[in-house]
């Protein structure tokens, strides 16, 4: 009280803020407004109720909105035939919410549920990262002929997912929407925090929030183990050395999942998928870009390491993961979270990260040949030294916990696969007719 005594003495010397203005020290400003408060009762009452209003319009703005959104018109408009999509076959089928239902590993894992008589919703944003038109494609020729339906929208879109999740009751999650691609991360780094992380979380929340909360399995990445020298890489393995924004976002992504079990009861499975290929695959990806500049007499870059040293990967069909997944599924443990209820958790909730790899690691160079002889072109090949922009030296799964957990046995060879493949590449770019090849 001392220590103010100088200044409030200053403060009462202070004339009335009538006439010229006089410019005057924010803070001590403020203390003479807060003294005159208490000695001027009727604008003491006007500064409370202006404090007052603006306590209550800030407690408003706060609260999660609930006036109707665009897709409340959208889904509500929907909703039969999301309603229908989502009835299983059978009352022992699943109902699963697929996230990149458009997306590679997300249109095969849809089609897969439903075929086999799960109820599916979809949902996609459509995002142009790749040809939008090869989205829309698998959207046609494969959910449509399968009857998956897939709500047009985005992850981060939480009165979206609200909406989603009150209107049907997901038995799982199968979120496979994200960013992907190791070397797109120096071009456009936020889109990764933005699906990865953001979308991630949101999709946690929508799950945590339902009713009956789901089990989730979601998409997490062989790239999370970086520099990892030890072969193969199993799940005990240190994964904090990341080399991309994109393992570093899927690595985080593990241990948002892990928080997440462990408040809120959540049941997760992460799947660490190695290089998938196959038919409808993704544009970005080597095999399927080397395809292309092969069959267009284009250069191709073939990464080398220090020394000419190999670069390989362990390249898993999408068959095969696909099968991963729907295993995943069908081991997930129910959630033990009560849901909207708030109420504290059953119990520990299941959490698991699995590899879903070949455990056969190939070399980029034999890639490019078995390319050359299953298109009957020989390639432009041109060494470059990996580039140190996210691509990490080799890959190489163990698979002894997916084959505990899910009984998962990869089948399916590189040449096998990337045959099947080149027949899928050029009968929808229709190649033959197309070029002299
Ligand atoms: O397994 C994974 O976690 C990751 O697999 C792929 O990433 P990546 O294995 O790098 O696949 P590609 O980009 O298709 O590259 C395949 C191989 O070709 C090499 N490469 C790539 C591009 C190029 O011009 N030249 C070249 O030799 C790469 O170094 C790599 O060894 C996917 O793109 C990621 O989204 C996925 O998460």
């Amino acid at each position: 009280m001392t220590a103010l005594k100088p200044i409030l003495n200053h403060i009462d010397t202070i004339p009335p803020n009538t006439g010229k203005f006089k410019p005057v020290k924010p803070s001590v400003y403020f203390i003479h407004h807060r003294l005159r408060f208490h000695t001027s009762s009727p604008k003491c009452a006007l500064w409370w109720i202006i404090f007052l209003s603006l306590i209550i319009m800030l407690f408003f703005l706060s609260q999660p909105s609930t006036t109707p959104h665009l897709h409340t018109t959208m889904l509500s408009s929907k909703s039969t035939l999301i309603r229908l999509s989502a009835t299983p076959r059978s009352t022992r089928g699943h109902i699963v919410l697929v996230t990149g239902a458009v997306g590679f590993v997300g249109a095969h894992a849809s089609v897969a549920l439903k075929r086999r008589g799960d109820g599916v919703v979809g949902l996609d944003n459509y995002n142009p990262y790749y040809d939008v038109g090869l989205k829309t494609s698998r959207k046609t020729q494969l959910l449509d002929r399968a009857g998956v339906f897939v709500v047009k929208g985005d992850i981060n879109d939480d009165v979206l997912l609200r909406e989603l999740f009150d209107l049907v009751q997901f038995t799982h999650v199968l979120h496979l929407a994200a960013q992907a691609g190791v070397r797109y991360a120096m071009i456009d780094p936020s889109s990764y925090i933005k699906s990865n992380i953001d979308g991630f979380v949101n999709v946690l929340e929508a799950a945590k929030n339902a009713v009956v909360p789901p089990a989730i399995v979601w998409a997490s990445s062989s790239s999370v183990y970086g520099l990892n020298s030890k072969v193969p890489f199993s799940e005990q393995d240190r994964t904090d050395h990341p080399v991309s924004l994109y393992a570093a976002t899927k690595k985080a992504g593990e241990a948002i999942a892990h928080a997440y079990n462990h408040i809120h009861g959540l049941s997760i499975t992460g799947l660490r998928f190695f290089t998938v290929y196959g038919p409808w695959g993704r544009p970005d990806m080597a095999y399927f870009f080397f395809t292309k500049d092969i069959l267009n007499r284009k250069q191709v870059s073939i990464f080398e390491g220090e020394n000419h040293g190999t670069i390989a990967r362990d390249f898993t069909y999408i068959d095969d993961v696909v099968k991963g997944c729907l295993s995943a599924i069908d081991t997930a443990k129910k959630s033990t979270g009560n849901g909207r209820n708030g109420r504290k958790k059953k119990g520990e909730a299941q959490f698991r990260i699995i590899n879903l790899g070949n455990t056969s690691p190939v070399s980029v160079h034999k890639l490019v040949r078995l390319l050359e002889k299953l298109l009957k072109v020989k390639a432009k090949k041109k060494m470059v030294l990996m580039p140190r922009n996210g691509d990490v030296p080799f890959t190489h799964a163990d698979i002894s916990l997916a084959r505990m957990e899910l009984g998962y046995k990869p089948s399916v060879d590189l040449e096998t696969g990337l045959r099947k493949f080149v027949k899928w590449y050029l009968d929808y770019y229709d190649v033959k007719k197309k070029s002299s090849w």
